[in-house]
């Protein structure tokens, strides 16, 4: 278990709304939560229960953790009232075919597939505001949309040859026992993994699609770093013809100007995961390429917070009408 809903259980021990009253498990159902995360140990928290047996009566909202494929089905069981929004990627691709292909496997709720919003929240925020199911995006998709929609929407950067270099923390492989994941097989080195299969391009894909009015397709490389959490995104793009890095910049500067989360870099300020780990900020910059007509941009997050339960707080918060950055006020835990 990657444990994404206790990451959530400490966000949600600083929100002044929030209260949690239900949390399911298969395996662990019946266990406390402090034989499962010992951290947890000072919490007092509710035990585990199946979520066959769960009674949802004394409950308004729902984060669902679970494994892709298993969300879809308990997901259609659940009370019709309530606000949920979903960690795994079952609703996260409006095209059922290409989840189909991506993920090797049936749709089992197509109908609930249709009303799901995607819930990167600088972008879509009125949309998540309405909704009652959101899809949070995946880790690497949200360091990569952040600053590339805002520039292909404007037409500030062709959408063709968009080369993306990725590196992510060992979290963001799960918690659960893999020989690949062992310490051994990660420590003092990096590797590429997903070479061009990787299941968060059609992601990816489609928010720049939708962006841009046309298909655009990307050349995406993810890395495994040895570090626990932290994503660096680096981007190579073209400009359009005319635009200058220095456009690019003005122009993101202006689009997140009054955002909390997202900020853009001053002067030649370079972002690094380590200023925002721990924290829901992700931060970019822009920079010439050598190559006359290319710049490189970069943007980093902690894929555990912006990049999975930060987002899907923000997220929540917008569905039930409160300020987005409850429980979210938390500084990068530095060094
Ligand atoms: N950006 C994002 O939003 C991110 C999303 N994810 C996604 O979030 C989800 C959760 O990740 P992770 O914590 O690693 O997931 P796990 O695969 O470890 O499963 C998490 C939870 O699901 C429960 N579970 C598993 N199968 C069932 C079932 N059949 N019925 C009921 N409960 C079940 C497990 O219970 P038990 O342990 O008791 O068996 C556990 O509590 C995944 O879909 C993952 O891909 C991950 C990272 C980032
Ligand atoms: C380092 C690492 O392995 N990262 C995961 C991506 C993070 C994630 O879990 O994304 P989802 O929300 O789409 O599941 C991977 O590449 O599969």
């Amino acid at each position: 278990m990657r444990g994404l809903w206790f990451k959530i259980i400490r966000l949600l021990r600083n929100h002044p709304h929030f209260q949690i009253t239900l949390m399911t498990a298969d395996r662990k159902a019946g266990q406390s939560i402090e034989s499962v995360f010992p951290h947890l140990v000072t919490q007092d928290l509710p035990n585990l229960v199946a979520v066959k047996d769960a009674d949802f009566s004394a409950v308004d909202a729902v984060f669902c953790c679970l494994p892709h494929g298993t969300t879809q089905e308990i997901i259609k069981s659940l009370p019709t009232n309530l606000k949920i929004v979903d960690l795994s990627a079952d609703f996260r691709l409006q095209d059922i075919a290409e989840y189909e292909e991506w993920y090797g496997q049936p749709h089992k709720a197509t109908a609930l597939q249709k009303e799901a919003v995607y819930g990167l929240t600088e972008i879509s925020r009125r949309e998540i505001q309405s909704a009652r199911l959101v899809a949070n995006p995946g880790c690497y998709p949200t360091s990569v949309q952040l600053p590339l929609i805002p520039l292909i929407k404007s037409n500030l950067i062709e959408v063709r040859n968009i080369i993306i270099d990725s590196k992510s923390g060992v979290s963001g492989a799960g918690r659960g026992a893999k020989e690949a994941n062992l310490y051994t097989e990660i420590a003092e080195g990096i590797h590429s993994y997903g070479i061009t299969r990787h299941r968060h391009v059609p992601e990816i894909e489609q928010g720049l699609s939708e962006a841009a009015n046309s298909k655009v397709t990307v050349s995406f490389t993810p890395h495994l770093m040895p570090m626990s959490r932290g994503m660096q995104s680096t981007i190579y793009v073209e400009m359009a013809p005319g635009v200058t890095t220095q456009d690019l910049k003005d122009h993101l500067g202006n689009y997140y100007e009054h955002e909390e989360f997202v900020v853009l870099l001053k002067n030649k300020e370079v972002p690094h995961t380590r200023h925002v780990r721990g924290s829901n900020y992700c931060l970019m910059n822009v920079f010439p390429d050598r190559i006359p007509g290319r710049a490189i941009i970069i943007s980093v997050i902690d894929n555990l917070v912006k990049g999975a339960s930060g987002q899907a707080l923000q997220n929540l918060n917008l569905m039930m009408g409160i300020p987005e950055n409850l429980g979210l006020d938390c500084l990068p835990l530095f060094p």
